[in-house]
């Protein structure tokens, strides 16, 4: 029994730190999740391609879940390969938890889709991997923001103290240049008693959300969560004049920018002088497939 499925990063509309409701959008880059159950094993064994000593707690976790849930006690393995950065603030759990979800309903003969009479729905699937990230302690909220934008692809607005899914969007914008810093950013780490002091804003930036003016609630919430968390805000008025939307994106380092092909190649040129790597990507309707 093999399932192989994949899943997009995502980057951040409003960090839910503050409140609990969060937004964030699917990213073009994804993460891959080759999964092989065997009804006469035990116990599931995690591998991540390209770093031997990676974590693998959370995609062991996921497939374990999804076994209780949906099937009959088997074991096996789950590999993941990613283009997605891990702890970069593009969702490198979210993804990777939706492709060992997806790959494991896949796996057991399951039919996972965006549709009330499939077998296992996309948001039951990504609920699940919600979990395994809390079991985890990947995350402080749970991330259903992060991890729906990844499952559902387009938009996504939550409410992560429930995983309820408020709202469920089209790609508001067509491309994203992000800029990643070479440092690392843990979720599970982040200040949050520092992110709950800027709820006010947090508050504005969800309001736009729901209003479904996505680019600005993005540049309200990067200039509140980059001073909370003591990121600079220098790479964001940099691109502000020239894009729709700029953001640090979840718990950072990294930062992206939604707008114009042209407008966001100048900004990249602009950010290409700093250390680490700029992409210029698209957003993505699709959210995770099975391969
Ligand atoms: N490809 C992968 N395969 C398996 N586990 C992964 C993979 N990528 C990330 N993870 C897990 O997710 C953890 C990183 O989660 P974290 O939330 O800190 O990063 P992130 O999701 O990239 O950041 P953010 O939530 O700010 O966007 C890793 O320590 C690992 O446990
Ligand atoms: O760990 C978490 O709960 C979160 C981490 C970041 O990605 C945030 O952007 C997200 O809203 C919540």
């Amino acid at each position: 029994m093999e399932g192989r499925a994949a899943a997009p990063g995502a980057g951040t509309v409003v960090n839910a730190l503050a409140t609990g409701r969060g937004a964030a959008f699917a990213l073009d880059l994804e993460t891959t999740a080759t999964v092989t159950l065997d009804p006469d094993e035990e116990g599931v064994a995690g591998a991540i391609d390209g770093a031997p000593d990676g974590d693998t707690t959370l995609i062991e976790r996921c497939v374990e879940r999804v076994i209780d849930r949906y099937g009959a006690g088997e074991g096996g393995t789950v590999e993941t390969e990613s283009e997605v950065p891990t702890a970069a603030g593009l969702k490198s759990s979210s993804a990777a938890a939706n492709a060992a979800v997806v790959a494991t309903l896949s796996a057991l003969g399951l039919e996972v889709a965006n549709d009330p009479d499939a077998d296992v729905t996309k948001t039951e699937a990504c609920r699940v991997g919600v979990r395994a990230a809390r079991d985890a302690g990947v995350t402080v909220t749970g991330a259903f923001d992060d991890a729906s934008a990844s499952m559902l692809g387009g938009v996504t607005v939550t409410d992560n103290r429930e995983d309820d899914l408020l709202v469920s969007d089209d790609p508001f914008a067509e491309h994203a240049l992000v800029w990643t810093p070479p440092e690392r950013a843990y979720s599970a780490d982040a200040d949050v008693t520092a992110c709950e002091r800027v709820a006010p804003m947090a508050e504005l930036a969800t309001q736009l959300a729901l209003d479904g003016d996505y680019a600005r609630a993005m540049t309200v919430n990067g200039l509140a969560f980059s001073a909370a968390l003591g990121f600079p805000t220098d790479p964001a008025v940099e691109a502000m004049a020239e894009c729709d939307g700029v953001s640090l994106s979840g718990t950072g380092p990294s930062v992206v920018a939604v707008g114009n092909r042209d407008d966001l190649t100048a900004v990249r040129e602009r950010w290409d002088e700093r250390d680490g790597e700029t992409r210029l990507t698209t957003t993505r309707e699709r959210g995770a497939r099975v391969l």
